[in-house]
Formats: C-alpha cells, sequence, structure tokens
C-alpha cells in the first residue's frame, strides 16, 4: 500500500527547474501558483527533497483562507503534512517549513543521521527513519500511508523526483512549461539522479491534457 503520488514542477522551456547555481526562479505566474495551490489543498501530504529546502526555504503552506477554510469544514488540517526527504537531518531547525502554518512536519532520515542534528529536529517535527544511508522510498510511502497519507503530492526537486521515478512510485507527472530558457548542464532538471540507460528502464507516460496558460503551456501526464 502506498499513496497516490503526483509530481508537480515548473520547468523552463529547456527543462530546468532552476539555475546551475540552483537559485529559485519564478517561471510561472499566478495563475499557476493558484493551480498549485488548489492541488495542494486536496493532497493529504506534501514532500521535497533537502535540496529543496536549503535552496528555497518554502513553507509550502496552501495559500487561499478559503481552500483552508475548506479543509478545516471537511475536519482535516489546514495544511498537508508537510514532508522532508532528508538522509542526514541537515534540515536547518529555523527552516520556514518547520515554523510556517500550523500542522505536522515529517522530516525523514536515514539510520546514519547524526545524532545531534536528530535532536535539533526533534522538537519541530516527527521523525521517521528508513534506509542506512540514503531515505528508503519505497519503505517511506508504506509507512506514510500508514499515517493516513492517501494523496501525496511531491513538488521537487530533480533528485527526489528522479528517486520516485526510477523506483516507480510515481502516479502523476504535472509540469507547466514556461517561456524562458534558463540553460547550462548543471542545472537542475525534472529528473537527474543517474538517469536510464535501457528503453525497456524508461517509464512510458499517457498525455492526458495539454492546454495554454499565462505564457506557457500547462501539461498532464499519467505513468502508465
Ligand atoms: N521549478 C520548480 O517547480 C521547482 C524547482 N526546484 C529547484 O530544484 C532545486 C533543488 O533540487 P535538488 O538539488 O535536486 O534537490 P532535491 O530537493 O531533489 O533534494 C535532493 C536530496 O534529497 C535527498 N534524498 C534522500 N533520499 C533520497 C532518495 N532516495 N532519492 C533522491 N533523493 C534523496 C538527498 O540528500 P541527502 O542524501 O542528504 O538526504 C538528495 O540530495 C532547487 O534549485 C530548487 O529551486 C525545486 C522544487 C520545484
Ligand atoms: N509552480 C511553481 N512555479 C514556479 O515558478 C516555481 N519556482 C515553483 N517552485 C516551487 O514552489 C515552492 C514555493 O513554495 P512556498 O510558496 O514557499 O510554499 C518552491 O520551493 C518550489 O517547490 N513552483
Amino acid at each position: 500500500m502506498r499513496p497516490y503520488v503526483i509530481v508537480n514542477v515548473a520547468v523552463s522551456a529547456d527543462g530546468k527547474l532552476s539555475t546551475r547555481e540552483r537559485r529559485q526562479v519564478k517561471i510561472s505566474g499566478n495563475v499557476d501558483f493558484d493551480r498549485v495551490d488548489e492541488i495542494k489543498a486536496g493532497c493529504d501530504g506534501i514532500m521535497v527533497g533537502i535540496g529543496t529546502v536549503l535552496a528555497d526555504d518554502p513553507s509550502l503552506t496552501v495559500k487561499s483562507p478559503e481552500r483552508i477554510a475548506e479543509r478545516v469544514k471537511q475536519g482535516r488540517p489546514e495544511h498537508p503534512v508537510r514532508i522532508v526527504v532528508d538522509s542526514q537531518a541537515r534540515t536547518p531547525p529555523d527552516a520556514k517549513i518547520l515554523h510556517k502554518g500550523s500542522g505536522k512536519r515529517i522530516i525523514v532520515i536515514a539510520e546514519s543521521a547524526p545524532s545531534e542534528r536528530i535532536t535539533a529536529l526533534a522538537p519541530h517535527a516527527e521523525l521517521i527513519k528508513t534506509g542506512m544511508s540514503q531515505v528508503d522510498l519505497k519503505d517511506l510511502m508504506h509507512k506514510l500511508a500508514e499515517t493516513g497519507i492517501k494523496k501525496l503530492m511531491v513538488e521537487g526537486g530533480g533528485t527526489l523526483i528522479w528517486g520516485m521515478i526510477s523506483a516507480g512510485l510515481v502516479d502523476e507527472l504535472i509540469m507547466f512549461v514556461g517561456n524562458i530558457i534558463i540553460g547550462g548542464e548543471d542545472a537542475p532538471t525534472l529528473a537527474d539522479g543517474l538517469g536510464f540507460i535501457h528503453e525497456s528502464d524508461f517509464p512510458v507516460l499517457e498525455l492526458t491534457s495539454v492546454s495554454p496558460m499565462e505564457k506557457g503551456v500547462l501539461i498532464h501526464w499519467k505513468v502508465k
């Protein structure tokens, strides 16, 4: 058993998530941010990698007061459970994700995480341990499902998305493709990591919709 997993990202026309310095870039605009907010409000959990926390310092809260009120009316917490995949417990204890907005946070660490960092994070988040030196994403998905997370949104970055896709843990991919070119062979892309070698390993996607949005295109794929 695992949650239904939606990956949502904004990429430049050349497929980059940000610059080679990993500096956050506004690729989409307010219409897209609102669309993302709606998906987030419909999820039980939202997950990013530690690279995204260190680069962007996101809060990952639901932004619309109406959507927050609707969640509360349904007996759900104001925000989805916020989850950081962080083998070595590098999340800064003052990170926005740990302080902005109410609700549960989970930091997912590996067995090898240093104990002093675990101690520093423990007051701010629940800690889940899985994997020896790196988080075991398959096991994590089972553990999240056991805590009641049925629908999970993954917001990046490229290394975590690769980990999820290569482990066969993604059901849906939603990408906003913006009208800029960032360039740079070291700039993060939608799926980084090692990459597949054999065609037989490539995940195959089914196109479910394409629509113009702002100055770019919104594409929905299902992972077969
Ligand atoms: N445009 C957009 O929509 C978005 C853009 N971004 C951008 O992406 C960049 C960050 O991406 P990136 O640097 O790739 O970092 P990620 O956010 O993908 O985090 C990657 C880290 O996650 C940890 N991790 C632990 N276990 C695993 C596993 N099993 N598989 C994969 N990762 C694992 C690793 O660190 P460790 O080993 O220490 O645990 C790894 O280095 C930033 O520049 C950010 O601005 C991010 C989100 C959305
Ligand atoms: N949808 C979208 N468009 C962009 O142009 C982006 N740069 C991103 N980035 C993601 O949004 C997160 C910000 O979250 P908070 O507003 O702080 O809650 C950021 O970390 C990226 O994951 N997304």
